[in-house]
């Protein structure tokens, strides 16, 4: 998978060399190219944003920049443009699990206001495009959810976790939260284990890790378990 990404702030995505996709980069899994959206500008200044036309406070992208850079990269029907924006779609395991799928991703990186609109409506005629949003809340910019974006997808390529397995049992893989886990020793803190997971019977196991999802979900999300009213009538996956 070929991932680019065009933001002001270059060293914002500095990270993606390290962790787990500096692994992938390593591994030729991933492709990554970072670009300052300045290299298409032409104006002494490097200008890349203006007033907002109908007024209002700040600052907002201009199209030219973005036009230049998606030409410049071969923006085509073999891309998915993602407009990281607090307007976006809710970012998802599912969406995640979709865009892995892609074989190019560009990442188009919002600052101030936004990016004039019609940069949009173009990457539309040209590419897949996806508005994404991290969360309910205002960011200063795009590149952080670009990043959050990038590690959800990439972890789910295939040969890129060592351990595939580890996939399997996640919070919201099989629509629920992730039961607790343990590890040695079997006491700290005055605290013991749950009996069950050193009974070594793997059918109680799993009932009470499935028990504990199921309950942490009703709990803390129960929007999870609810058939919501877009409810198209598809059962949720259940965790193993
Ligand atoms: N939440 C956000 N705020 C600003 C820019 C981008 C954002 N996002 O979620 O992608």
């Amino acid at each position: 998978m070929r991932l680019d990404y065009l933001t002001i702030f270059p060293d914002y995505l500095a990270p993606l060399g390290l962790s787990l996709p500096g692994k992938a980069v390593e591994s030729g899994l991933i492709d990554v190219h970072v670009h300052d959206l300045r290299e298409w500008t032409h104006d002494r200044h490097r200008t890349v944003d203006d007033t907002p036309y109908g007024g209002g406070a700040g600052m907002v992208l201009k199209p030219e920049p973005f036009g230049e850079a998606f030409e410049a990269l071969g923006v085509d029907e073999h891309t998915t443009v993602v407009f990281t924006t607090p307007s976006g779609e809710p970012f998802t395991q599912r969406l995640a699990e979709e865009l892995a799928t892609r074989q190019r991703l560009v990442f188009a990186c919002g600052r101030y206001e936004g990016i004039d609109q019609r940069v949009i409506d173009h990457a539309r005629e040209v590419a897949e495009v996806r508005e994404v949003s991290l969360g309910d809340y205002v960011l200063n910019g795009g590149e952080v959810a670009a990043l959050a974006i990038t590690e959800a997808v990439v972890r789910l390529l295939p040969g890129f976790m060592g351990n595939a397995e580890s996939l399997v049992e996640e919070s919201h893989t099989g629509g629920l939260l992730e039961y607790p886990v343990y590890t040695k020793p079997p006491v700290w803190d005055g605290r013991e284990v749950p009996m069950v997971l050193r009974s070594g019977d793997h059918g109680l196991v799993a009932a009470w890790r499935q028990e504990q999802a199921r309950r942490r979900t009703a709990e803390r999300r129960p929007d999870l378990l609810a058939p919501s009213a877009l409810d198209d009538g598809t059962p949720i996956e259940r965790a193993v």
